[in-house]
């Protein structure tokens, strides 16, 4: 487990299509904040449109005014950050502090990460960001509806921003806000303010990025909220809980368990982070991950006085706490060496 990493993040913005990725894109290009940034644009069928939106983007990397790098990628994702790695490395464009890549408003960005981490390159030089979703206020709920990717696009987030609450009344917004809380209620939300006038809390989660203070620990999973009942019936076959393991963890034990569980259901767990505390280890280890990739755990400063109670937040499709629980309590009391903690779900 590493302290501190000189990776560069990948950060995506998703969002179904027309949600706002590109207006977003474009005032994160305008903003000091994200001056060395590079930036790629993933387009649907051979015409990018958001490309010239932006302006003249030629197929390569082009050097913009505001001072960060941009292209199209024209082929596979690994390809494309291989390609600006190599011209970085060459001197050809300005070195760069983080990449944000705009997704297709088609594409499931949960594969994304382990794009990153399952290439043998790549993962010398960047790791997997943030993945901020956009959510049209307007077409949220006929999305839903119709398409299954615009679940998975809310459950991966990180960060949540409704846009277009401006066209819609406060009814809608919060049905649409009680529909995002159904699906994952540990994404921190982010105003529409973040939109027009884009700042570093956009792209600054995880746990490589924050140094905690003992109070923030937990936070770090993000604002939980209890679905509501009359967000319930709508859930579909997505659903969130939250594990807590009393007592400390057997390590070992737990990433056997997990590394199992991602193997066979891997592209059912759409999204698992938690904090855990180890036997033996007084720092609390935050663990994420998403689909089949979990990412390297990391140490966190210290606990808070109070609370040293293990947590883990799942969102699923088609998989129920119950059964995780199970599974989780089971292997435990079967394989562990240790006494098994009380594992309870909410
Ligand atoms: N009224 C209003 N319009 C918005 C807002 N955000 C984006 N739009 C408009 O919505 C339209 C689509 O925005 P884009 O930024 O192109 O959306 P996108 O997600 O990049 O679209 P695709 O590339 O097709 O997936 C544009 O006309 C934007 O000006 C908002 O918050 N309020």
């Amino acid at each position: 487990m590493s302290d501190s990493t000189p990776l560069v993040p990948v950060h995506v913005i998703s969002g179904f299509l027309g949600a706002g990725k590109t207006t977003l894109l474009k005032s994160v290009l305008a903003s000091e904040a994200f001056g060395d940034s590079a930036v790629l644009i993933n387009e649907f069928g051979d015409v990018g449109l958001d490309d010239r939106l932006l302006g003249e983007i030629a197929e390569d990397a082009v050097l913009l005014s505001s001072g960060c790098v941009c292209c199209t990628i024209r082929g596979e994702l690994s390809e494309a950050l291989r390609h600006l790695l190599s011209r970085r490395q060459d001197g050809e464009i300005p070195a760069f502090k983080r990449i944000v890549l705009e997704t297709t408003g088609l594409a499931d960005p949960g594969p994304i990460a382990s794009t990153i981490t399952a290439d043998p390159v790549l993962r010398h030089h960047l790791r997997p960001g943030t993945n901020l979703t956009l959510v049209d206020a307007v077409n949220a709920i006929d999305n839903r509806a119709q398409h299954p990717v615009w679940e998975a696009q809310v459950a991966v987030a990180d960060k949540l921003v409704i846009s277009k609450t401006d066209l819609v009344d406060a009814r809608q917004v919060a049905e649409v806000q009680a529909m995002l809380d159904a699906i994952n209620p540990a994404a921190q939300r982010l105003g529409v303010e973040a939109l027009e006038q884009p700042s570093n809390e956009l792209f600054d989660s995880g746990p490589h990025l924050v140094r905690f203070t003992p109070g923030q620990v937990k936070s770090w999973l993000g604002p939980w909220r209890e679905p509501t009942d009359s967000t319930v019936g709508h859930l579909g076959s997505i659903r969130s809980f939250r594990l807590g393991i009393e007592n400390e963890v057997d390590w070992t034990c737990l990433g056997i368990w997990l590394s199992m569980l991602l193997n066979r259901h891997g592209s059912d767990i759409l999204r698992v982070k938690g904090v855990l505390h180890v036997q033996g280890d007084n720092r609390p280890v935050v663990l994420h991950g998403v689909q089949h990739t979990i990412h390297p755990p990391e140490h966190v400063e210290a606990w808070p006085e109070s609370d040293r109670c293990s947590e883990l937040i799942f969102i699923t499709r088609d998989i129920d706490a119950e059964r995780v629980t199970q599974s989780l309590a089971t292997f435990m009391d079967r394989v562990s060496d240790h006494p098994s903690p009380r594992i309870f779900h909410v």
